[in-house]
């Protein structure tokens, strides 16, 4: 039997959703405590410290307040995630796995932050219908979680890209995104430029998903000390995830989603993850934080037979 990827988990939320341009993610990690994370994955025999929220401010704001900004509440932003990229060292440190609870996707930044500290090279895999490789010269709308995944390879605002020490960016070569149908054209520039893999969903469609997550695991795991999930619940078919700050039609299917967990939890690579974007205040019943919550089962080795 392959060893599950860490069995003793912290989980950490982060209420934020000053990135996103509608308030309401900030609720995603409750929804997904409610959803019962901690006992699902306590069922299948995880060890699971959570460890609450991280404190963020005025987490109501709505952007529209800051119309003509091109990083929209970056002070705040900034703070929040220098808190958790220092928590994220901490638990890695400790040998726990952070599960990180979003909060909207700019939380990767810390996340993503606070991993490059342990000083190991590792991969990425960024399940999202987004890139969010904008930065202040390319974003359309100036908020921050279309910038992260930027960031986390070493691009953008500077008091951004500074976070966690400014040291040991991610590397394209190790870096796949999987479930993009929505790319802004800087976007499309940028990934080109410096070759970052990106499994749209029209390529999802043709080599199907165990396929597509057997290549991404090449890409992020071959030649690494491990990878990170960060995963967006708006890769998923709004049919699906409804919650979400930025819905976009034709995503992945749950079962193909949970087919892509199952495979990252089977290859034992996984050190570390942040399920993102769970917005409950356009949910229908919790659904979106319901699907977040068998996601993680499955990352963590839950199976149905
Ligand atoms: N993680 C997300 N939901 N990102 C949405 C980004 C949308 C758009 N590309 C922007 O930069 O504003």
């Amino acid at each position: 039997m392959k060893k599950q990827p860490g069995r003793r988990i912290s989980i950490i939320g982060v209420p934020l959703d000053l990135g996103a341009g509608r308030s309401g993610a900030c609720m995603g990690p409750s929804a997904i405590r409610c959803a019962g994370v901690v006992e699902r994955l306590e069922q299948i025999g995880c060890f699971v410290v959570d460890e609450g929220d991280l404190a963020v401010k005025n987490c109501y704001a709505s952007s529209a307040q800051q119309p003509k900004s091109k990083l929209k509440h970056l002070d705040e932003i900034v703070k929040v995630n220098g808190e958790l990229s220092t928590k994220i060292y901490e638990a890695v440190t400790a040998g726990y796995f952070p599960l990180v609870l979003g909060g909207d996707h700019s939380i990767a930044i810390g996340t993503l932050a606070g991993l490059r500290r342990m000083g190991g090279e590792y991969g990425l895999i960024w399940f999202d219908a987004h890139t969010d490789v904008n930065t202040a010269e390319t974003t359309p709308t100036g908020n921050i979680h279309g910038m992260s995944l930027a960031v986390a390879l070493g691009y953008g605002d500077p008091r951004l890209t500074a976070i966690g020490g400014g040291i040991a960016f991610f590397k394209p070569e190790h870096t796949v995104i999987v479930g993009a149908r929505s790319i802004d054209p800087g976007e499309r520039k940028f990934l080109k430029k410096l070759g970052v893999r990106v499994f749209t969903t029209r390529d999802i469609e043709r080599l199907g998903i165990a396929k597509v997550i057997e290549r991404a695991l090449e890409i992020a795991a071959g030649g690494t000390d491990g990878i990170h999930l960060s995963l967006d619940l708006d890769g998923l078919d709004p049919r699906d995830a409804p919650g979400v700050s930025t819905p976009v039609p034709g995503g992945l299917s749950f079962r193909e989603s949970l087919l892509a967990m199952e495979l990252i939890f089977d290859a034992g690579v996984a050190v570390s993850a942040e399920f993102v974007e769970v917005n409950p205040t356009l949910d229908l019943r919790n659904k979106t934080a319901r699907v977040a919550v068998d996601l993680i089962g499955a990352l963590f080795g839950e199976k149905i037979t």
